[in-house]
Protein backbone atom coordinates (compact mmCIF):
# COMPACT_ATOMS: atom_id res chain seq x y z
CA UNK A 1 0.00 0.00 0.00
CA UNK A 2 1.14 3.40 -1.03
CA UNK A 3 1.38 5.76 2.20
CA UNK A 4 -1.26 9.15 1.30
CA UNK A 5 1.20 12.24 -0.02
CA UNK A 6 1.21 14.77 3.05
CA UNK A 7 -1.11 17.67 3.43
CA UNK A 8 0.50 20.80 3.26
CA UNK A 9 -0.81 23.55 6.06
CA UNK A 10 -0.73 27.00 6.86
CA UNK A 11 -0.94 27.38 10.21
CA UNK A 12 -2.22 31.09 11.11
CA UNK A 13 -1.74 31.79 14.92
CA UNK A 14 1.46 28.84 15.39
CA UNK A 15 2.35 30.16 18.79
CA UNK A 16 -0.94 30.16 20.74
CA UNK A 17 -2.59 27.24 22.62
CA UNK A 18 -3.96 25.92 19.17
CA UNK A 19 -1.16 26.51 17.38
CA UNK A 20 1.49 24.79 19.81
CA UNK A 21 -0.88 21.49 20.19
CA UNK A 22 -1.22 21.53 16.21
CA UNK A 23 2.07 21.23 16.28
CA UNK A 24 2.36 18.97 18.49
CA UNK A 25 -0.20 16.50 16.34
CA UNK A 26 2.19 17.01 13.24
CA UNK A 27 4.65 15.88 15.27
CA UNK A 28 2.83 12.81 16.20
CA UNK A 29 2.06 11.85 12.75
CA UNK A 30 5.40 12.15 10.62
CA UNK A 31 4.90 11.80 7.09
CA UNK A 32 1.43 13.00 7.06
CA UNK A 33 1.36 16.71 6.89
CA UNK A 34 3.75 19.18 6.23
CA UNK A 35 4.13 22.73 7.50
CA UNK A 36 4.31 25.14 4.76
CA UNK A 37 3.37 28.71 6.21
CA UNK A 38 3.55 29.17 10.24
CA UNK A 39 1.95 32.83 11.75
CA UNK A 40 2.50 34.45 14.79
CA UNK A 41 2.01 37.74 16.14
CA UNK A 42 4.33 39.10 18.79
CA UNK A 43 6.21 35.83 19.75
CA UNK A 44 8.82 36.21 17.53
CA UNK A 45 11.58 33.68 18.79
CA UNK A 46 9.22 31.08 19.38
CA UNK A 47 8.24 31.34 15.84
CA UNK A 48 11.65 30.98 14.48
CA UNK A 49 12.21 27.76 16.75
CA UNK A 50 9.57 26.53 15.19
CA UNK A 51 10.44 27.82 11.86
CA UNK A 52 14.07 25.98 12.62
CA UNK A 53 12.17 22.59 12.98
CA UNK A 54 9.47 22.48 10.93
CA UNK A 55 11.36 24.45 7.57
CA UNK A 56 7.79 26.17 6.50
CA UNK A 57 7.73 27.88 2.71
CA UNK A 58 7.12 30.70 4.86
CA UNK A 59 6.81 32.31 8.03
CA UNK A 60 5.04 35.90 8.96
CA UNK A 61 5.71 37.92 11.81
CA UNK A 62 2.55 39.88 12.29
CA UNK A 63 4.24 42.73 14.34
CA UNK A 64 6.44 44.53 11.97
CA UNK A 65 8.72 45.57 14.02
CA UNK A 66 10.16 42.37 14.61
CA UNK A 67 10.50 41.81 10.97
CA UNK A 68 14.29 42.11 10.51
CA UNK A 69 14.84 39.91 13.96
CA UNK A 70 13.32 37.05 12.16
CA UNK A 71 14.92 37.63 9.20
CA UNK A 72 18.00 37.89 10.72
CA UNK A 73 17.41 34.66 12.86
CA UNK A 74 16.36 32.46 9.80
CA UNK A 75 19.43 33.44 7.35
CA UNK A 76 20.72 30.36 7.34
CA UNK A 77 17.18 29.13 6.20
CA UNK A 78 17.10 30.18 2.56
CA UNK A 79 13.79 27.92 1.92
CA UNK A 80 11.51 30.22 4.26
CA UNK A 81 10.29 33.33 3.27
CA UNK A 82 10.07 35.87 6.09
CA UNK A 83 6.78 38.36 5.94
CA UNK A 84 5.30 40.88 8.09
CA UNK A 85 2.27 42.53 9.04
CA UNK A 86 -1.68 42.00 8.55
CA UNK A 87 -1.97 41.84 5.04
CA UNK A 88 0.38 38.85 4.62
CA UNK A 89 -1.75 36.25 6.40
CA UNK A 90 -4.53 36.72 3.84
CA UNK A 91 -1.67 36.26 1.19
CA UNK A 92 -0.49 33.14 2.59
CA UNK A 93 -3.10 31.27 3.45
CA UNK A 94 -4.15 31.42 -0.40
CA UNK A 95 -1.10 30.50 -1.18
CA UNK A 96 -1.20 27.55 -4.18
CA UNK A 97 1.05 24.85 -2.12
CA UNK A 98 -1.03 24.52 1.08
CA UNK A 99 -3.95 22.11 1.16
CA UNK A 100 -5.49 23.19 4.50
CA UNK A 101 -5.80 26.42 6.32
CA UNK A 102 -6.06 25.88 10.14
CA UNK A 103 -7.43 29.15 11.66
CA UNK A 104 -5.83 29.40 14.88
CA UNK A 105 -5.28 33.06 15.32
CA UNK A 106 -7.70 34.94 18.21
CA UNK A 107 -10.00 37.78 17.42
CA UNK A 108 -11.47 39.54 14.32
CA UNK A 109 -8.21 39.01 12.82
CA UNK A 110 -9.16 36.19 11.42
CA UNK A 111 -11.88 37.09 9.26
CA UNK A 112 -9.87 38.15 5.95
CA UNK A 113 -7.28 35.18 6.35
CA UNK A 114 -9.81 32.88 6.19
CA UNK A 115 -12.20 34.81 3.84
CA UNK A 116 -8.82 34.41 1.22
CA UNK A 117 -8.38 30.85 1.82
CA UNK A 118 -11.71 29.93 1.09
CA UNK A 119 -12.03 32.22 -1.66
CA UNK A 120 -8.82 29.90 -2.93
CA UNK A 121 -10.97 27.56 -2.46
CA UNK A 122 -8.86 25.39 0.72
CA UNK A 123 -9.58 23.70 3.04
CA UNK A 124 -10.08 25.41 6.42
CA UNK A 125 -10.01 23.67 9.82
CA UNK A 126 -11.60 26.34 11.95
CA UNK A 127 -10.39 27.11 15.11
CA UNK A 128 -11.35 31.00 15.09
CA UNK A 129 -14.92 30.94 16.13
CA UNK A 130 -14.56 34.53 15.72
CA UNK A 131 -14.59 34.03 12.20
CA UNK A 132 -18.48 33.07 12.04
CA UNK A 133 -19.89 34.60 14.85
CA UNK A 134 -18.89 38.26 13.04
CA UNK A 135 -19.98 37.13 9.60
CA UNK A 136 -21.18 33.67 9.80
CA UNK A 137 -23.48 34.29 6.47
CA UNK A 138 -21.08 35.77 3.67
CA UNK A 139 -18.20 32.86 5.45
CA UNK A 140 -20.42 29.85 4.86
CA UNK A 141 -22.01 31.46 1.34
CA UNK A 142 -18.47 31.55 0.07
CA UNK A 143 -17.15 28.67 1.12
CA UNK A 144 -20.19 27.15 -1.05
CA UNK A 145 -19.54 29.18 -3.74
CA UNK A 146 -16.02 27.77 -3.83
CA UNK A 147 -16.52 24.76 -3.07
CA UNK A 148 -14.11 24.78 -0.13
CA UNK A 149 -14.66 22.97 2.92
CA UNK A 150 -15.11 24.32 6.92
CA UNK A 151 -14.21 21.75 9.57
CA UNK A 152 -14.45 22.98 12.96
CA UNK A 153 -11.58 22.43 15.16
CA UNK A 154 -13.78 24.10 18.16
CA UNK A 155 -14.49 21.14 20.67
CA UNK A 156 -17.88 21.26 21.03
CA UNK A 157 -18.38 22.03 16.96
CA UNK A 158 -16.31 18.93 16.69
CA UNK A 159 -18.16 16.69 18.58
CA UNK A 160 -21.35 17.62 16.61
CA UNK A 161 -19.59 17.21 13.58
CA UNK A 162 -18.62 13.68 14.43
CA UNK A 163 -22.21 12.73 15.93
CA UNK A 164 -23.06 14.33 12.03
CA UNK A 165 -21.36 11.55 10.46
CA UNK A 166 -23.35 9.47 7.96
CA UNK A 167 -26.76 11.12 8.97
CA UNK A 168 -29.17 12.14 6.50
CA UNK A 169 -29.10 15.83 5.83
CA UNK A 170 -32.50 17.25 7.77
CA UNK A 171 -32.31 14.44 10.75
CA UNK A 172 -31.23 16.72 13.44
CA UNK A 173 -34.05 18.05 16.00
CA UNK A 174 -31.61 20.24 17.88
CA UNK A 175 -28.16 20.08 19.12
CA UNK A 176 -27.41 20.56 22.64
CA UNK A 177 -23.81 22.65 23.18
CA UNK A 178 -21.90 22.01 26.65
CA UNK A 179 -20.31 24.61 28.96
CA UNK A 180 -18.80 23.74 31.56
CA UNK A 181 -19.62 26.60 33.63
CA UNK A 182 -16.07 28.25 34.05
CA UNK A 183 -14.55 29.02 37.38
CA UNK A 184 -17.20 30.70 38.78
CA UNK A 185 -20.08 28.81 37.79
CA UNK A 186 -22.67 29.04 40.83
CA UNK A 187 -21.45 32.64 41.55
CA UNK A 188 -24.05 35.14 42.64
CA UNK A 189 -23.77 39.09 40.78
CA UNK A 190 -22.57 40.51 44.35
CA UNK A 191 -19.32 37.82 44.33
CA UNK A 192 -18.77 38.18 40.34
CA UNK A 193 -18.23 41.67 41.13
CA UNK A 194 -14.99 41.01 43.26
CA UNK A 195 -13.47 38.73 41.08
CA UNK A 196 -10.01 38.69 39.90
CA UNK A 197 -8.28 38.74 36.68
CA UNK A 198 -6.12 35.67 38.24
CA UNK A 199 -9.63 33.75 39.38
CA UNK A 200 -10.73 34.34 35.82
CA UNK A 201 -8.23 32.92 33.98
CA UNK A 202 -7.98 29.70 36.21
CA UNK A 203 -10.52 27.85 33.49
CA UNK A 204 -11.44 24.33 35.84
CA UNK A 205 -10.93 21.88 33.09
CA UNK A 206 -8.56 23.29 29.83
CA UNK A 207 -5.79 24.99 29.27
CA UNK A 208 -6.41 27.90 26.86
CA UNK A 209 -5.27 31.14 25.41
CA UNK A 210 -6.34 34.19 27.83
CA UNK A 211 -9.23 35.81 25.76
CA UNK A 212 -10.95 32.01 25.42
CA UNK A 213 -10.25 31.75 29.38
CA UNK A 214 -12.01 35.36 29.81
CA UNK A 215 -14.91 34.61 27.51
CA UNK A 216 -15.23 30.86 28.78
CA UNK A 217 -15.49 32.54 32.45
CA UNK A 218 -18.23 34.77 31.65
CA UNK A 219 -20.12 32.69 28.94
CA UNK A 220 -19.74 34.55 26.04
CA UNK A 221 -17.41 31.65 24.68
CA UNK A 222 -20.62 29.42 25.42
CA UNK A 223 -22.59 32.33 23.27
CA UNK A 224 -19.76 33.03 20.82
CA UNK A 225 -20.19 29.16 19.84
CA UNK A 226 -24.12 29.62 19.65
CA UNK A 227 -23.31 31.46 16.77
CA UNK A 228 -20.68 29.19 15.20
CA UNK A 229 -22.81 26.31 14.83
CA UNK A 230 -25.63 28.21 13.52
CA UNK A 231 -23.47 28.74 10.41
CA UNK A 232 -21.39 25.66 10.64
CA UNK A 233 -24.47 23.57 10.89
CA UNK A 234 -26.69 25.56 9.12
CA UNK A 235 -29.48 25.16 11.77
CA UNK A 236 -32.53 27.51 12.94
CA UNK A 237 -32.19 29.48 16.50
CA UNK A 238 -34.65 27.32 18.18
CA UNK A 239 -32.21 24.44 17.28
CA UNK A 240 -29.96 25.82 19.25
CA UNK A 241 -29.63 24.65 23.29
CA UNK A 242 -27.06 24.95 25.82
CA UNK A 243 -26.35 22.71 29.19
CA UNK A 244 -24.03 23.43 31.92
CA UNK A 245 -21.66 20.08 31.74
CA UNK A 246 -19.24 21.08 34.63
CA UNK A 247 -16.23 17.91 33.98
CA UNK A 248 -16.42 18.76 30.23
CA UNK A 249 -16.15 15.15 29.45
CA UNK A 250 -19.30 15.24 26.99
CA UNK A 251 -18.16 17.45 24.53
CA UNK A 252 -21.80 17.99 22.87
CA UNK A 253 -24.81 16.48 21.45
CA UNK A 254 -27.05 15.86 18.70
CA UNK A 255 -30.82 14.82 19.09
CA UNK A 256 -32.19 13.76 15.69
CA UNK A 257 -35.97 13.62 14.74
CA UNK A 258 -36.59 10.19 16.16
CA UNK A 259 -35.57 11.31 19.87
CA UNK A 260 -32.46 9.35 19.79
CA UNK A 261 -28.90 11.23 21.12
CA UNK A 262 -25.71 10.91 20.04
CA UNK A 263 -22.86 12.84 21.97
CA UNK A 264 -18.81 12.42 21.23
CA UNK A 265 -16.67 11.94 24.77
CA UNK A 266 -13.17 12.42 25.40
CA UNK A 267 -10.88 13.89 28.08
CA UNK A 268 -10.39 17.66 27.65
CA UNK A 269 -7.53 17.88 25.19
CA UNK A 270 -7.51 19.85 22.42
CA UNK A 271 -5.29 17.29 20.00
CA UNK A 272 -8.09 15.17 19.44
CA UNK A 273 -10.30 17.88 17.68
CA UNK A 274 -7.43 19.30 15.99
CA UNK A 275 -6.36 15.69 14.38
CA UNK A 276 -10.03 15.26 13.53
CA UNK A 277 -10.11 18.39 11.39
CA UNK A 278 -6.91 17.72 9.80
CA UNK A 279 -7.10 14.34 9.11
CA UNK A 280 -10.73 13.94 8.29
CA UNK A 281 -12.52 11.77 7.19
CA UNK A 282 -9.60 9.17 8.26
CA UNK A 283 -9.40 8.58 11.80
CA UNK A 284 -5.71 8.44 12.42
CA UNK A 285 -4.29 5.78 15.16
CA UNK A 286 -2.42 7.83 18.23
CA UNK A 287 -1.19 7.78 21.49
CA UNK A 288 -3.35 10.72 23.33
CA UNK A 289 -4.03 10.02 26.74
CA UNK A 290 -7.81 8.01 27.38
CA UNK A 291 -10.69 8.87 29.23
CA UNK A 292 -12.10 5.97 31.28
CA UNK A 293 -15.78 5.97 32.79
CA UNK A 294 -13.70 4.70 36.16
CA UNK A 295 -11.79 7.97 36.26
CA UNK A 296 -15.02 10.14 36.18
CA UNK A 297 -18.16 8.23 38.02
CA UNK A 298 -20.39 11.03 38.15
CA UNK A 299 -21.15 13.66 35.01
CA UNK A 300 -23.51 15.92 36.15
CA UNK A 301 -25.74 19.03 33.95
CA UNK A 302 -27.29 22.23 34.74
CA UNK A 303 -29.31 25.13 33.33
CA UNK A 304 -27.00 28.08 32.86
CA UNK A 305 -27.42 30.87 34.97
CA UNK A 306 -28.68 33.52 32.22
CA UNK A 307 -29.18 36.06 34.58
CA UNK A 308 -26.25 36.43 36.05
CA UNK A 309 -23.86 35.16 32.99
CA UNK A 310 -25.49 37.68 30.84
CA UNK A 311 -23.43 37.57 28.24
CA UNK A 312 -25.30 34.17 26.95
CA UNK A 313 -28.20 35.29 26.73
CA UNK A 314 -27.23 38.51 24.75
CA UNK A 315 -25.37 36.06 22.50
CA UNK A 316 -29.01 34.85 21.86
CA UNK A 317 -30.63 38.04 21.23
CA UNK A 318 -27.78 38.86 18.89
CA UNK A 319 -28.29 35.78 16.73
CA UNK A 320 -31.46 36.61 17.01
CA UNK A 321 -31.10 40.17 15.35
CA UNK A 322 -28.75 38.80 12.63
CA UNK A 323 -27.45 41.55 10.30
CA UNK A 324 -24.61 42.91 11.94
CA UNK A 325 -25.62 41.97 15.97
CA UNK A 326 -23.39 39.51 16.48
CA UNK A 327 -20.47 41.37 14.60
CA UNK A 328 -20.90 44.11 17.47
CA UNK A 329 -21.38 41.69 20.20
CA UNK A 330 -18.32 40.21 18.98
CA UNK A 331 -16.41 43.83 18.87
CA UNK A 332 -17.98 45.33 22.04
CA UNK A 333 -16.73 41.97 23.79
CA UNK A 334 -12.91 41.82 22.44
CA UNK A 335 -12.47 45.52 24.13
CA UNK A 336 -14.33 44.40 27.12
CA UNK A 337 -11.91 41.59 27.47
CA UNK A 338 -8.78 43.41 26.56
CA UNK A 339 -9.52 46.00 29.14
CA UNK A 340 -10.30 43.47 31.76
CA UNK A 341 -7.04 42.17 31.39
CA UNK A 342 -5.21 45.32 31.53
CA UNK A 343 -7.73 45.58 35.05
CA UNK A 344 -9.14 48.85 33.44
CA UNK A 345 -12.90 47.30 34.03
CA UNK A 346 -14.25 44.78 36.95
CA UNK A 347 -15.88 41.29 35.52
CA UNK A 348 -19.44 42.55 35.46
CA UNK A 349 -18.46 45.45 32.93
CA UNK A 350 -17.67 42.91 30.70
CA UNK A 351 -21.56 42.67 29.95
CA UNK A 352 -22.61 45.80 30.33
CA UNK A 353 -20.17 47.03 27.88
CA UNK A 354 -21.64 44.73 25.07
CA UNK A 355 -25.12 45.07 26.11
CA UNK A 356 -24.52 48.80 25.40
CA UNK A 357 -22.77 48.76 22.32
CA UNK A 358 -25.83 46.45 20.97
CA UNK A 359 -27.95 49.29 21.97
CA UNK A 360 -26.00 52.42 20.80
CA UNK A 361 -24.22 50.59 17.19
CA UNK A 362 -26.41 51.33 14.13
CA UNK A 363 -27.83 47.64 13.12
CA UNK A 364 -27.56 46.59 9.73
CA UNK A 365 -30.04 43.86 8.14
CA UNK A 366 -27.79 42.56 5.52
CA UNK A 367 -24.42 44.06 5.78
CA UNK A 368 -21.56 43.56 2.85
CA UNK A 369 -18.07 42.56 4.22
CA UNK A 370 -17.30 46.61 4.30
CA UNK A 371 -20.04 46.99 6.00
CA UNK A 372 -18.78 44.47 8.71
CA UNK A 373 -15.55 45.96 8.95
CA UNK A 374 -16.85 49.55 9.15
CA UNK A 375 -19.12 47.89 12.23
CA UNK A 376 -16.27 46.38 13.91
CA UNK A 377 -14.24 49.80 13.57
CA UNK A 378 -17.36 51.48 15.13
CA UNK A 379 -18.05 49.29 17.78
CA UNK A 380 -14.39 49.44 18.58
CA UNK A 381 -14.93 53.07 19.05
CA UNK A 382 -17.63 52.78 21.02
CA UNK A 383 -16.46 50.05 23.48
CA UNK A 384 -13.47 52.04 23.77
CA UNK A 385 -14.95 54.98 25.16
CA UNK A 386 -16.79 52.68 27.77
CA UNK A 387 -13.78 51.20 28.99
CA UNK A 388 -12.06 54.49 29.40
N1 LIG B 1 -7.23 27.33 23.10
C1 LIG B 1 -8.20 26.48 22.93
O1 LIG B 1 -8.20 25.40 23.54
C2 LIG B 1 -9.34 26.79 22.02
C3 LIG B 1 -9.32 27.92 21.20
N2 LIG B 1 -10.32 28.14 20.32
C4 LIG B 1 -10.28 29.32 19.46
O2 LIG B 1 -9.07 29.29 18.73
C5 LIG B 1 -8.56 30.61 18.55
C6 LIG B 1 -7.14 30.69 19.13
O3 LIG B 1 -7.23 30.54 20.52
P1 LIG B 1 -5.93 30.33 21.43
O4 LIG B 1 -4.99 29.41 20.74
O5 LIG B 1 -6.44 29.97 22.78
O6 LIG B 1 -5.36 31.80 21.46
P2 LIG B 1 -3.89 32.28 21.89
O7 LIG B 1 -4.03 33.63 22.41
O8 LIG B 1 -3.22 31.25 22.71
O9 LIG B 1 -3.12 32.33 20.48
C7 LIG B 1 -3.48 33.25 19.50
C8 LIG B 1 -2.54 33.17 18.32
O10 LIG B 1 -2.89 34.19 17.38
C9 LIG B 1 -1.82 35.12 17.23
N3 LIG B 1 -2.42 36.46 17.19
C10 LIG B 1 -2.87 37.21 18.23
N4 LIG B 1 -3.38 38.38 17.78
C11 LIG B 1 -3.27 38.36 16.44
C12 LIG B 1 -3.57 39.30 15.43
N5 LIG B 1 -4.15 40.48 15.70
N6 LIG B 1 -3.28 38.97 14.14
C13 LIG B 1 -2.71 37.79 13.85
N7 LIG B 1 -2.38 36.84 14.77
C14 LIG B 1 -2.66 37.14 16.05
C15 LIG B 1 -0.93 34.92 18.44
O11 LIG B 1 0.40 35.31 18.14
P3 LIG B 1 1.49 35.67 19.30
O12 LIG B 1 1.25 34.69 20.40
O13 LIG B 1 2.78 35.46 18.58
O14 LIG B 1 1.29 37.09 19.70
C16 LIG B 1 -1.08 33.41 18.64
O15 LIG B 1 -0.28 32.72 17.72
C17 LIG B 1 -9.56 31.55 19.22
O16 LIG B 1 -10.47 32.02 18.28
C18 LIG B 1 -10.28 30.65 20.23
O17 LIG B 1 -11.59 31.07 20.51
C19 LIG B 1 -11.38 27.28 20.19
C20 LIG B 1 -11.46 26.17 20.98
C21 LIG B 1 -10.46 25.84 21.96
C1 LIG C 1 -11.81 23.62 24.39
C2 LIG C 1 -12.92 24.41 23.85
O1 LIG C 1 -13.52 24.08 22.85
C3 LIG C 1 -13.32 25.62 24.58
O2 LIG C 1 -14.16 26.43 23.78
C4 LIG C 1 -14.01 25.13 25.81
O3 LIG C 1 -15.22 24.60 25.41
C5 LIG C 1 -14.21 26.20 26.80
O4 LIG C 1 -15.01 25.73 27.80
P1 LIG C 1 -16.37 26.38 28.29
O5 LIG C 1 -16.66 27.59 27.48
O6 LIG C 1 -17.38 25.31 28.13
O7 LIG C 1 -16.04 26.71 29.70
MN1 LIG D 1 -15.27 25.27 22.59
Amino acid sequence: MTSPQPRSLALLGSTGSIGTQTLDVVRAHPGRFRVAVLTAQRQADLLVQQAREFRPAVVVIGDEAQYQGVKAALAAQPETTVLAGAAALAEVAARPDVDVVLTALVGYAGLLPTIAALQAGKTVALANKETLVVAGQLVTALARQHGAAIYPVDSEHSAIFQCLVGEAPGAVEKIILTASGGPFRGRSAQELARVTKAQALKHPNWEMGAKITIDSASLMNKGLEVIEAKWLFGLTDEQIEVVVHPQSIIHSLVQFKDGSLKAQLGLPDMKLPIQYALGYPERLPNRFPRFSFLDYPTLTFERPDGDTFRNLPLAFEAMRRGGNAPCVLNAANEVAVAAFLREQIGFMDLPSVVENCLSKVSYLAEPSLDDYVQTDAETRRVAAELVK
